[in-house]
């Protein structure tokens, strides 16, 4: 199957076909780097289905960005296409948001303010903006904080900033570039449950980047493994664990350690050779 999605979209009780909400198809990317051609990815075929977290590992260097960037119209496929909602990717994407390892917070705006950016852009009324985003604030868990500054929060307080100001976006879907890689693991842990039970709570759909297997398996409703350079999809995985999984009780469950390890096989000769 290397290179290939299986070819049914079928649901997770298999009863029914579903139309994807972003598709990858026979995708490739080429850059010219100092005049020579980098294939970064290449024969992608993928679809995304609407409403499910969908976590991309790989071994760096794989393409896994590349892709994010592409469905987010940033980047255009030098082969095949990708597709959103039924119709080919146009730079730029409005319905997806991005949030990566830096939380680019501003400095000199307080966690309201922060949160209040696409509100402001978007020109709502001040007592609407206000509304807007004390909701925001509960929803991700900083009622209470809206005076404080970034360099007054913990890292995990600034993940939760970004995330409710990417939620102000109201994005359909949230591209997820290694947003946690550099919190601790108990605060990675707790983010994780948070994106999980927020995501499904608003109907996101989700493709998260991630190093971390034990991350892509603990979060992901499907797992896509990446291998070598240019980056192929090796395999794309149900993860057989409940929607409404505990994170926190994952690693004594005999499926999360099973599939895990199945994953590692896989991944454990790419990682092997990064230099
Ligand atoms: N804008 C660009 N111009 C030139 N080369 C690029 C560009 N973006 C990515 N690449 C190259 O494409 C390849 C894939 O990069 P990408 O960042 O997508 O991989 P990744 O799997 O996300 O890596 P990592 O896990 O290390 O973040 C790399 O060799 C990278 O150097």
């Amino acid at each position: 199957m290397r290179g290939r999605e299986e070819d049914n979209m079928t649901d997770r009780d298999g009863s029914s076909d579903t139309t994807p909400l972003i598709e990858f198809r026979g995708v490739g990317k080429r850059f010219m780097v100092k005049g020579e051609p980098l294939q970064a990815v290449q024969d992608i075929d993928l679809k995304v289905r609407e409403g499910e977290i969908l976590t991309l590992v790989g071994p760096s260097g794989c393409g896994k960005s590349t892709l994010l960037n592409m469905a987010a119209g940033l980047f255009e496929a030098t082969a095949g296409e990708v597709i959103y909602r039924g119709a080919p990717v146009q730079p730029y994407n409005h319905a997806v948001g991005y949030m990566t390892q830096s939380d680019h917070l501003l400095p000199w705006r307080d966690v309201a303010g922060n949160i209040a950016i696409p509100l402001e852009i978007k020109g709502l009324p001040k007592g609407e903006i206000d509304a807007r985003v004390e909701t925001l604030m509960e929803t991700v868990g900083l009622s209470g904080f809206g005076r404080s500054y970034p360099n007054q929060l913990s890292g995990g307080m600034r993940k939760r900033c970004a995330l409710a100001r990417l939620l102000a976006y109201d994005p359909e879907t949230l591209l997820m570039d290694e947003p946690f890689a550099a919190l601790d693991a108990m605060l990675r842990m707790r983010m994780q449950i948070e994106i999980r039970t927020l995501c499904r709570q608003l109907g996101k759909t989700v493709m998260f980047v991630t190093h971390d297997l034990d991350e892509a398996v603990a979060i992901g409703d499907r797992c896509v493994v990446f291998t070598g350079r240019p980056g192929t999809i090796d395999r794309v995985v149900d993860v057989p664990l409940p929607p409404d999984r505990d994170i926190l009780q994952l690693r004594k469950d005999r499926a999360y350690q099973e599939i895990t390890a199945t994953l590692w096989d896989v991944l454990a000769p790419a990682v092997a050779m990064e230099e």
